[in-house]
């Protein structure tokens, strides 16, 4: 009898007999499919990243978020922050990198995320600890090979229990037994056709202050115009930014990563990670603003795929100015931004409230 055990045994080199073996040996799995959840079921996620000035600076420098407050400690004392917090973007990504394992990295694609706030500021060091409960199951009835989950996710300071950040985020998660063969090869959705005519003005507030969108909205009102209006800045999507910055964030979702996988997907290709796509469209907005904190987002959408070499533009629409929430110097200013590409096709949308600094 061959004892399997002895390392020349077999000749792995051989490429005929690593081939037959490969062929022959289970895979162990990595991630869950659709039919792993049920509604109720809560996870802990295991990974254990902890913030880091680094991980924050190389996601800010790479998805051009440069507002220095999050940079330099004067700034940062100056904008009411008693420490230099971490990027809010960067925060919500680690949050959500932790979770990827358990809930999504059998591949299937974020489709949108709502009801995103922010807790309280998050600094360097923090150790995570994060949750999720699963709130909705249902299987496609446009695309049988998968099924589309939603989670509810809370990461908190692991230290202290306090929480930093809370959304609820749904995907689109493969089935282990397709219900019938998909068909469709990927493409996004038709546009609805019954969507209301444009307004014949776009409007662009003068400056970056809350005066300048509030006064634009009440331009706005009286001439039947939106406050709506594109950012100069664009970024290709290169390398680092399409598996780089997910695995930094512990994300192992193979749609970033592994091309070999990804070949036989909707996409054909690896595909930037949601947060990575948002955060560039939002760094563009937030270059035209003077922000003072980021509060909430809502109602976020990724509408079609990002991959290597797509350039990601910005879009903003104004829809809410309110005065009175906030501290003094700052007021409350509802956007939707829209994160495009080099063919002007949305690839993500979604409504943010930010304060914004006034004037004065
Ligand atoms: C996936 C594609 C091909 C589907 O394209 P489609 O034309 O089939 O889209 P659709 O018809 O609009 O939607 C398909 C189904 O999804 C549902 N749906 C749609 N949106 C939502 C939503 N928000 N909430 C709840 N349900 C939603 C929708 O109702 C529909 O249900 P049905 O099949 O029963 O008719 C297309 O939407 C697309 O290309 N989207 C972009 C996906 C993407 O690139 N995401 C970011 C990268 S993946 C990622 O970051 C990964 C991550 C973070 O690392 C990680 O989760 O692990």
């Amino acid at each position: 009898m061959t004892d399997w055990t002895d390392p020349d045994a077999l000749d792995l080199s051989d490429a005929e007999t690593f081939d037959s073996l490969l062929d022959r040996a289970e895979t162990r799995e990595k991630g869950h499919f659709f039919e792993f959840f049920a509604e109720g079921d809560e996870l802990d996620h295991d990974p254990g990243l902890s913030l880091s000035q680094h991980g924050s600076e190389q996601w800010m420098g790479q998805t051009l978020n440069h507002d220095p407050a999050y940079w330099r400690a004067d700034t940062a004392r100056e904008r009411g922050f008693e420490e230099r917090p971490v990027h809010p973007d960067y925060l919500l990504a680690c949050v959500m990198g932790i979770t990827v394992e358990d809930l999504s990295e059998k591949g299937g694609y974020f489709l949108g995320r709502d009801d995103v706030r922010f807790h309280r500021p998050a600094t360097a060091g923090t150790p995570l600890s994060v949750t999720s409960t699963v709130v909705d199951t249902r299987t496609s009835s446009s695309r049988p090979k998968y099924g589309i989950v939603t989670w509810e996710t809370e990461g908190r300071d692991r230290e202290t229990g306090e929480t930093l950040v809370s959304y609820q985020r749904t995907n689109m998660i493969p089935r282990r037994e397709p219900a019938a063969t998909d068909g469709s090869g990927g493409a996004v959705g038709e546009q609805d056709a019954g969507g209301p005519t444009l307004p014949d003005t776009l409007l662009t507030p003068d400056g970056k202050h809350f005066e300048d969108f509030q006064t634009a909205l009440e331009r706005a009102d009286e001439e039947n115009a939106a406050v709506a209006y594109r950012h100069e800045r664009g970024r290709t999507m290169d390398d680092q930014l399409v598996a780089g910055l997910p695995l930094a964030t512990l994300n192992t979702a193979r749609q970033h990563h592994n091309r070999d996988e990804m070949d036989d997907s909707p996409s054909g290709d690896i595909v930037a990670y949601g947060d990575v796509t948002r955060s560039v469209a939002l760094a563009h907005a937030r270059s035209d603003e003077a922000t003072y904190r980021e509060r909430r987002f809502a109602n976020e959408r990724f509408h079609d795929f990002v991959t290597l070499g797509d350039t990601i533009y910005g879009f903003t629409r104004v829809l809410d100015c309110d005065s009175n929430a906030g501290p003094e110097r700052a007021g409350a200013v509802t956007f939707e931004h829209v994160a495009f590409n080099q063919d002007q096709t949305p690839v993500y949308s979604g409504r943010r409230t930010a304060l914004i600094q006034r004037n004065t």
